[in-house]
């Protein structure tokens, strides 16, 4: 069922940067990994979700209803979207304010949930450690505290696992897929890092250019374009036919079909077809032309 629809969201920052023509639904149960290198507009994206950042044109539904920018409904996302904190606060006045600006203030209730928060976040020994002693990895820690503190439908992500070790990467894991298996929540979560999408994700979304350039699973195959003399006597089983001299074949065995292929025809030209996922990370070690 679905539960977040974006349609055709637009964020210019005048520079010819942010979000262009942004599509995309969520369903429930779903976890979607976002995908994009440095700039692509990752954060844009869950910024404009959350509120946080106003959206040039477009519309948001939630559960089929059209949201503003105010909307309450927006109470029901638990967001890590760069998550702020009040540094001269410590750790449990910090996670207390977020359930007051949620209205939450009954005093035992209040101590329930966040004791259980930092129980599943591991920061239970330092509940009255201000936030201004924290190092990178608790404050990251502590902004999925907050983002699955009052958490409702959704959960957004922005990149939970930088700065996290190798057992605060697999909390956010084991949490995230326990919470989408008990309460059907869905959840958006940002990285660069293919692999660890790959773990957590069962639907992946990548950008690039403030563009939508792959929505769908993980199986992608790179393909090769293979021109040859005559096609017609090139059965499915060997490779997929396009037009009279050209046909496609995953990459998988590729020699053994190229020579099937060499058996029934002469072949012309080779070219390989690069996914959207391989031309990403091709370039994953530059940024988008800031
Ligand atoms: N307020 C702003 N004014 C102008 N340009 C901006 C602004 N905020 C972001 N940008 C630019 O928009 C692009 C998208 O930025 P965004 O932060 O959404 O990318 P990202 O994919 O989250 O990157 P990263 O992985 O580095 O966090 C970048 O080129 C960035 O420099």
């Amino acid at each position: 069922m679905e539960l977040l629809k974006l349609e055709s969201i637009t964020k210019d920052y005048g520079n010819g940067k942010g979000l262009f023509d942004f599509s995309m639904n969520l369903n429930k149960g779903e976890i979607v990994g976002l995908i994009g290198i440095n700039g692509a507009g990752k954060t844009t994206l869950l910024d404009t979700v959350s509120g946080k950042i106003l959206a040039d044109s477009g519309e948001i539904f939630y559960d089929g209803e059209k949201i503003g920018i105010d909307s309450k409904c927006r109470k029901e996302f638990g967001i890590s979207v760069n998550p702020g904190f009040y540094d001269y606060l410590n750790t449990y006045e910090n996670l207390k304010a977020i359930l007051y600006l949620n209205g939450i203030s009954d005093k035992k209730i209040v101590n329930e949930k966040i004791k259980n928060v930092l129980k599943i976040v591991g920061l239970k020994n330092v509940e009255n450690k201000k936030i201004k002693e924290f190092s990178f990895g608790m404050k990251q820690r502590l902004g999925f505290a907050q983002a699955i503190l009052n958490s409702g439908s959704i959960m957004l992500l922005d990149e939970p696992f930088v700065g996290l070790d190798v057992n605060g990467r697999n909390m956010v894991k084991e949490y995230v897929k326990e919470m989408v298996e008990k309460n059907q929540m869905a959840v958006v979560f940002s990285d660069h890092n293919l692999d660890e999408v790959k773990a957590l994700c069962n639907r992946l979304v990548v950008i690039r250019n403030g563009r939508k350039i792959y929505d769908g699973n993980l199986d992608i195959k790179s393909s090769i374009i293979i021109k040859v003399k005559d096609s017609s006597g090139i059965d499915n089983s060997i490779a997929k036919k396009i037009d009279s001299t050209t046909v496609e074949v995953t990459e998988r065995n590729i020699n053994d079909k190229i020579k099937n292929i060499t058996k029934i025809t002469e072949i012309t030209r080779i070219e390989k077809v690069m996914n959207p996922l391989e031309k990403m990370l091709e370039v994953n070690n530059n940024v988008e032309n800031h």
